[in-house]
């Protein structure tokens, strides 16, 4: 009888597995001996024309738990820089391509596992994420998408009733298995690992492959292979600059955790600022603070740099370099543009000499400030009035008096005169769309780690799994919601 499952019966298109054998291993996925589902995110089903309506919790289980009805599971094989160091040892190693399908918006988007068994990459590992390493994988990809940041999303996340041992969280712990929906799972590491074994041949399907596929815009152009380059460069750009303006450290920046598409992903040790730290890092393991924050944007460049080395078997070394230049102008641009919005601006509103200098003086202000950093800015959206505009000691008024100690008055008034002097640059009659701005680009709430804690807490003394809903609904119907549902997910 044909499946009634809607997700057994999309039209999956092979996309990847037409590459061939030299880029994925078929695999089969592990079995679980239960299957709770913990999340599932219906904000992604109209993307793949599903009503959630008609979409019920045994299909998510059916399809991303049992893992019934597909073949081939493709484990993708990739290579890497980790930490700097060449590593020809990674793949998919605990984690399948299940299938890929064109949403309604005509992108053709990845269904991706995490936690589905071993596979011939998974070396001494077990195949499997925790729980609290899905549930905060949840979190990380809701709320970086409420941002704004161009991110992959957690279709479902099953618990699975074993057992797990970890050195990093008290064991034995609850496992999971995920379903990642990204734009697509090929890393710069999967270029690399071609170059590794000398095969110009394959590293030119590929480029056509992605190009065809995810730069369509660019197919018949006689400059196509530089163009990709130089959209790579300056979507990576972008997304560091998203990631910095979210004060979000992904802390494992390793080639393999970079997408071809400039999607952020995987999301493991990753923090949020609490107080504005550049040196902060994320990671314990990573004892020279690489990946620390502020190294993020210099990483995603020298990755970019590092995957010239493949791509220089199929491309000319002007034509690379040409591509690259643009990154620091590009990333520049993108993250004084979002943290204009931060501070309720957009960028044409403003002279940019202005709006470089609000922005230098904020985060000044914000290296002193005894507040977080999201915390700041979402206090700002709380208490913007327009009547700010005519009277400049009604400006977070009862801030001032809190720990002057930390933050000297001088720098306190010296940030406030500038804000104020924006407002006063600004016609009246546009005050409202700054409170608009503000709410959008400002969530209420932010998953620092204590926010973490909070909702993991009633999950592993109680299984209380309320928190974690809450939480994820406040992000959903916070803002405008522009965010939310929408056809195009990461618009940027
Ligand atoms: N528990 C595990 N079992 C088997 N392999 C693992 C395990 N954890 C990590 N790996 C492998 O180690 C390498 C680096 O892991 P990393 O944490 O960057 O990736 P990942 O989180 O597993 O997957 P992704 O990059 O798709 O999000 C990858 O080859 C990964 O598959
Ligand atoms: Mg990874």
């Amino acid at each position: 009888m044909p499946s009634t499952n809607p997700f057994l019966t999309l039209p999956y298109e092979p996309a990847f597995a037409s590459l061939g054998s030299e880029f994925s291993d078929p695999v089969e996925a592990a079995t679980f001996p239960a299957h709770q589902l913990r999340f599932r995110n219906d904000r992604l089903l109209p993307i793949l024309g599903l009503d959630p309506a008609t979409v019920a919790d045994e299909h998510f289980i059916e399809a991303f738990g049992r893992f019934q009805g597909r073949s081939p599971l493709l484990a993708m094989r990739y290579h890497g820089y980790q930490f700097g160091i060449y590593s020809p040892d990674l793949g998919d190693g605990r984690g399948f391509l299940y299938g890929q399908v064109r949403g309604r918006n005509g992108w053709l988007y990845d269904f991706g596992t995490k936690g589905s068994g071993r596979t011939p990459y998974s070396r001494g590992g077990d195949g499997k994420p925790t729980l609290k390493g899905g549930v905060r994988e949840v979190l990380a990809s809701e709320f970086l998408q409420r941002l704004g940041v161009r991110t992959g999303r957690c279709l479902s996340l099953i618990e699975t009733g074993e057992e797990l041992w970890r050195g990093d969280e008290p064991s034995p712990t609850r496992s999971s298995v995920m379903v990642r929906f990204n734009r697509t799972h090929i890393r710069f590491g999967t270029f690399e690992r071609l170059h590794y074994f000398k095969r110009a041949d394959l590293v030119r399907q590929l480029l056509d492959h992605v190009i065809a596929t995810y730069y369509s815009h660019l197919l018949g152009d006689p400059e196509a292979d530089a163009k990709f380059y130089a959209e790579l460069t300056e979507r990576t750009a972008d997304l560091a600059a998203q990631w910095m303006a979210a004060g979000f450290c992904h802390a494992v920046l390793n080639t393999d955790n970079l997408s071809i598409v400039g999607e952020s992903f995987d999301y493991g040790p990753w923090a949020f600022l609490d107080r504005f730290d550049p040196k902060f890092t994320a990671a314990y393991f990573d004892h020279s603070g690489r990946y620390r924050y502020e190294n993020q944007p210099g990483i995603c460049q020298l990755n970019l740099e590092l995957l010239q080395v493949p791509l220089g078997m199929v491309m000319s070394a002007a034509d690379l370099e040409a591509g690259i230049a643009g990154f620091g102008d590009r990333y520049q641009a993108t993250y004084s543009r979002l943290m204009l919005r931060r501070l309720g601006f957009e960028a044409d509103q403003l002279h940019s000499a202005i709006a470089d200098d609000l922005i230098i003086t904020t985060l000044q202000l914000l290296l002193r400030a005894p507040i977080g950093y999201n915390e700041f800015f979402a206090r700002l959206r709380a208490q913007f009035q327009p009547s700010w505009r005519s009277d400049l000691s009604a400006i977070l008024p009862d801030w001032i008096t809190t720990d002057l100690e930390a933050l000297p008055e001088a720098q306190w008034q010296g940030w406030r005169d500038r804000y104020h002097q924006l407002l006063t640059h600004l016609p009246e009659s546009q005050l409202p769309l700054i409170q608009q701005q503000l709410a959008q680009a400002n969530p209420e709430i932010s998953p620092i780690r204590p926010v973490v804690e909070s909702v993991w807490d009633p999950i592993a003394i109680d299984d209380n799994w309320e928190p974690l809903e809450a939480l994820l609904n406040r992000w959903r119907h916070d803002g405008d919601g522009a965010a939310d549902g929408a056809v195009v997910p990461n618009a940027n």
